[in-house]
């Protein structure tokens, strides 16, 4: 079997995040989730929730699914990154994504969501594509629907395509030739954290022209916005901008919309991948003003590197759970 499906911004403006259509439940139930490979819980908001925590989202409500069932006693709770929460309990029922489908798949039911979630208005929940041993659900932990779905697919890989400003695709169970150009060049991944981490062999500010060859560890993140990096790539890169400046008020590097930006490289093994200035310039501070936000920031707070959206939408990305897992990246 293969899979695929449409990842949508939610915001036309910049990419925040990307959503994308799955169904739950008989009949089947539409949401819009969040398809993160940084996390490992497949949960949506839900008819347990206290209504005002619940804002335009869709909601997932298993009494009305006839193929729903309560995992008795098992109960989730999640914090993310950017302290945004959520727990509940946990059903297992249908679930479709792209043409596939899982049966008794573990669907976590938000019963408390942070405030952040509730404004995210065009989110109505994520999908973990991390490693299963990451998932919160207890006493026993659930298998991701990638898990689930890997034996039945053509071959056990999903690959991103997101794209900016526009829709791109995930796809499941197979490597579309059409999607990417010259070759996958794969990197290892050590699993054991449970995230889809690897070394980046390098970059360079601009052009690849003055690539400097240190290793980077990072996590390839669909569920992350934005590139965290260490501090002194950080500084090698804001130095050749214009006004650029560490701000502790918007909490990270802002310069000048209008200031020239270079493009940002990164090495995966010989290959390199630029980020266009264009992805860099994220988005204004606040609502027209004249002061941006980079898409390039310190991971210094983080403790981890993370290769999120403003570098994942630069390549096409190959997530290979074989054994030992690999990530491919080609250009596209
Ligand atoms: C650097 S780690 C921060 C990361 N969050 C983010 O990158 C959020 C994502 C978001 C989108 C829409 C609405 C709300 C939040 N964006 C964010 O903090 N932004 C602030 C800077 O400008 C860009 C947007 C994060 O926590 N990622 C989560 C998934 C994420 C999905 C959206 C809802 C909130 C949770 C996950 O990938 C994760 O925790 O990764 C670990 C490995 C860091």
């Amino acid at each position: 079997a293969t899979g695929s499906a449409p990842a949508v911004p939610i915001d036309e403006r910049f990419d925040i995040a990307y959503v994308t259509p799955v169904t739950i439940g008989t009949p089947p139930q539409t949401l819009m989730l969040d398809f993160d490979t940084g996390s490992s819980d497949l949960w949506v908001f839900s008819s347990h929730m206290p209504p005002f925590q619940v804002r335009g989202q869709e909601i997932y409500t298993p009494d009305e699914s006839s193929t729903a069932r309560l995992l008795e006693g098992h109960t989730w709770s999640i914090m993310y990154g950017d302290g945004s929460a959520s727990r509940g309990n946990v059903y297992v029922d249908t679930f479709a994504v792209g043409g596939l489908t899982v049966l008794n798949q573990a669907v976590q039911t938000a019963q408390q969501v942070s405030a952040s979630f509730t404004s995210a208005t065009n989110i109505d929940g994520l999908v973990g594509l991390g490693f299963s041993t990451l998932n919160t659900v207890r006493p026993e932990s659930q298998l991701t629907f990638f898990d689930n779905a890997k034996a039945s697919l053509d071959n056990p890989v999903f690959t991103a395509d997101l794209k900016y400003m526009a829709a791109g695709t995930y796809d499941f169970g197979f490597i579309d030739r059409a999607k990417y150009t010259g070759e996958i060049t794969y990197v290892p991944i050590d699993p054991d954290p449970g995230y889809w981490i690897f070394t980046s062999s390098g970059y360079a500010v601009g052009a690849s022209s003055n690539f400097s060859a240190t290793p980077i560890i990072g996590i390839a993140d669909t569920g992350t916005s934005l590139v965290y990096l260490p501090t002194a790539v950080l500084t090698a890169y804001y130095r050749q901008v214009q006004g650029a400046t560490n701000s502790r008020s918007y909490g990270g590097y802002v310069f000048p919309c209008d200031s020239a930006l270079p493009s940002f490289t990164f090495g995966v093994g010989e290959e390199r991948f630029t980020i266009p200035a264009s992805y860099i310039r994220y988005a204004p501070v606040t609502e027209g003003s004249a002061t941006c936000f980079g898409g390039l920031q310190s991971s210094s707070e983080l403790g981890i590197n993370i290769w999120g959206d403003v570098a994942l939408k630069a390549a096409f990305v190959v997530f290979d759970s074989r054994s030992p897992p690999r990530i491919g990246w080609a250009k596209k």
